[in-house]
């Protein structure tokens, strides 16, 4: 069996987050998690299993992406993509009518993510893969296996989220052993300065602090708004302007050094070619690759090395859904096979939706414990998918009829 492509299929999986305020930000008031998640099958009975993120209306945009690039893998042996994996990607990315749709930025960007993840795992799958004899990468992935990879978390304080909720998870949290916080900021000053000054009250002075304003921001209110969140000393400030103003990054960047905060961003990062130019400016201090922002695997793997090259920590984008369970495979192949440092290093966390996966994330002691199954980690349960497919899953039905009801 050559391990053909016969089929890949995608639909659209929406969980309602939203209702609880879970996730919310100063620019994603109500997002619903979502995914387009696909599904490849081969002659040979093996699965792949993908997805990108997405937060509620629009998956179908990004799913009908899906279906149009579905037509370059279909009739493809595994064999035949992986020996020219670079000329799969271009011929993915490249397509001369797709590319106007991008190129390699936006949903059809989002879709080929979903495409080449699934793509991975199917790969990951049939492989039986051989660990690095070398005693180099040895020692890091002994020490992985043994301790995990450090994270933070970001579920204790989701914009939408009272005080007293923000003070329970804080305090949830502490005792499960988490030593990083990230806090949503950016829609009102005075919120922010409670809510900042109640989490390092809580998480005391030693424990690490983060804040993010998911592109709120223009460049000069950026850095006053960040000065006045200063005495609360976060370690960096996380997406404060448009994800593609590199300048605009570049001069907070240097307005926020004295104060002894970074600029963080990444999680919409269009892809390889902004984050070289991120780094070339010095406009970012913490690089956030996405595992389905990027082409998948072999783009995130692009900007790994970069970041590497100009000396910058990577710190990825991590919750949604899938999110945790897809980057914890590129984190820990960062510190593996590329950076060996755990210094200013962490990888995000958040505690939503793991139970809707095959092989959920497993943290321990705030740290990421490595995936032991083959594959890419983000196979859901079947009955999750049918359940939460939209509109005509379970979920949804009951909820379209809860509000004919009210
Ligand atoms: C809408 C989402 O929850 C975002 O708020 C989230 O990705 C966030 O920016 C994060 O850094 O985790
Ligand atoms: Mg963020």
């Amino acid at each position: 069996m050559l391990q053909r492509v016969i089929s890949l299929t995608v639909r659209d999986v929406r969980f309602q987050t939203s209702l609880e305020q879970h996730g919310s930000d100063a620019m994603h008031t109500d997002p619903d998690y979502s995914a387009a998640y696909v599904v490849i099958d081969t002659d040979c009975g093996l699965k792949g299993f993908g997805l990108t993120f997405t937060v509620g209306k629009g998956t179908e945009i990004v799913v009908r992406a899906v279906d149009a690039l579905a037509g370059l893998v279909v009739g493809k042996s595994l064999q035949e993509i992986v020996s020219d994996f670079r000329g799969f990607y271009r011929l993915l990315t490249s397509d001369g009518q797709m590319r106007w749709l991008g190129p390699e930025k936006g949903v059809i960007h989002l879709a080929t993510a979903a495409v080449l993840n699934a793509v991975w795992d199917l790969w990951a799958r049939a492989e039986v893969f051989i660990t690095c004899a070398d005693c180099f990468f040895r020692l890091p992935e002994d020490q992985m296996l043994k301790e995990g990879y450090p994270a933070y978390t970001t579920s204790c304080a989701w914009l939408g989220y009272p005080d007293q909720q923000l003070k329970q998870l804080c305090t949830d949290a502490l005792e499960g052993g988490w030593t990083k916080f990230k806090v949503k900021v950016g829609a009102d000053l005075e919120d922010d300065i409670r809510r900042c000054r109640l989490i390092r009250q809580m998480i005391g002075p030693n424990n690490t602090l983060m804040i993010d304003a998911n592109q709120r921001w223009d460049v000069d209110e950026a850095i006053s708004w960040v000065s006045r969140l200063s005495e609360f000393k976060p370690l960096w400030i996380e997406e404060p302007t448009s994800p593609d103003d590199i300048l605009g990054h570049a001069a907070i960047s240097k307005a926020l050094a004295p104060l002894g905060i970074g600029v963080a961003t990444g999680e919409q990062c269009a892809n390889r070619v902004m984050f070289k130019q991120f780094l070339q400016a010095s406009a970012l201090q913490f690089v956030q690759i996405d595992s389905c922002r990027l082409g998948s695997v072999n783009e995130n793997l692009a900007v790994l090395l970069m970041a590497h090259k100009f000396k910058v920590p990577v710190c990825p984008h991590a919750g949604g859904v899938g999110l945790c369970e897809l980057v914890q495979h590129l984190i820990l192949f960062d510190y593996i096979c590329v950076s060996a440092s755990l210094s200013d290093r962490m990888c995000e966390y958040v505690d939503h939706l793991h139970e809707h996966f095959v092989n959920p994330v497993v943290i321990q002691d705030a740290h990421y414990m490595p995936p032991k199954d083959p594959g890419y980690s983000c196979e859901m349960l079947e009955s999750s998918v049918q359940r939460h497919q939209y509109p005509e899953g379970e979920a949804w039905k009951a909820a379209h009829e809860q509000m004919t009801k009210a």
